[in-house]
């Protein structure tokens, strides 16, 4: 069982078995005293398997920091965050690393594709540096899925930012991750290229039963999600299942005005 050095609490817990990630009273503080930043305080959510869940609210509102903590790429000051059967705020850092590594994806803004290696390599690059074989069925699969035909050949710079994106998506998706997590990944892309990112992440939801986590600022982005929550000054204010872009910027509205 893995243990947090100086710590008798395990790291083995469960987040319930319909449950990809449950926090529990999450909180996140940066500084103190008269410069603390509460960037967090009890967030307690579940976010369920084979689900699309966004994340919405105003600039400065802990999008970011939640994505983070759910990931296991920063810790929260207080509360659990329990990953299927693991409590990462007491998981040892190596532990931490092969979780980022092996049980989840990641999708930036930036694409953060490598330019030397070609579309294809990007892909299985998270495989090759794990020293795990494709599946190869589920590899075509997935490149079937994001559809970019002759273009698994070309490097970074010879794709268009959709594309560069799409490829990240592949990225992501290819180890089989229990949580793929995306943070404002249509933040740098037209809105055709947008829709084909986000209909790729909604697919892999639907289609292959992935489970998806994305912060966004876009109405018309978060409409592709199963259920979208709002933060306000670090706290989970409301939530809307099912949302369409208009429901998701009335639900904005209320939140500035409440
Ligand atoms: N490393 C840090 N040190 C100090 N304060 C931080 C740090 N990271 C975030 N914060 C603060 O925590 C709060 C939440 O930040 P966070 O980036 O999570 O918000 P966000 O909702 O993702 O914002 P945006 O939409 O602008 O990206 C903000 O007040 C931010 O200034």
């Amino acid at each position: 069982m893995d243990d947090v050095a100086g710590s008798n609490q395990p790291a083995r817990a469960e987040a319930g078995p319909d449950v990809a990630i449950r926090t529990v009273a999450v909180g996140k503080s940066y500084g103190t005293g008269e410069t603390r930043i509460d960037a967090l305080a009890d967030v307690g959510v579940d976010f369920g398997k084979g689900r699309f869940t966004a994340i919405m609210g105003p600039s400065g509102s802990g999008k970011s920091t939640l994505l983070h903590c759910l990931a296991g790429l920063d810790r929260p000051t207080s509360g659990q965050v329990l990953f299927g059967d693991l409590d990462l705020t007491r998981l040892p850092e190596k532990a931490l690393t092969h979780l980022r590594r092996d049980r989840v994806g990641f999708v930036f803004q930036a694409f953060n594709l490598i330019p030397t290696l070609t579309a294809l390599e990007n892909i299985t690059l998270p495989l090759d540096l794990a020293n795990r074989k494709p599946d190869q069925a589920w590899l075509d699969t997935v490149i079937a899925t994001i559809g970019l035909g002759d273009r698994l050949t070309h490097k970074p710079s010879e794709l268009s930012g959709g594309q560069q994106q799409r490829v990240a998506c592949a990225r992501a998706l290819v180890s089989r991750p229990d949580v793929v997590f995306a943070d404002e990944p249509t933040g740098n892309l037209d809105s055709s290229s947008s829709a084909d990112v986000l209909g790729f992440l909604h697919r892999s939801v639907r289609d292959f039963g992935q489970t998806v986590v994305m912060v966004t600022h876009d109405p018309s982005a978060a409409a592709y999600a199963d259920r979208v929550l709002f933060l306000a000054d670090g706290r989970l204010r409301s939530e809307l299942l099912d949302p369409t872009a208009e429901s998701v910027l009335d639900a904005m509205k209320q939140l500035e005005v409440g």
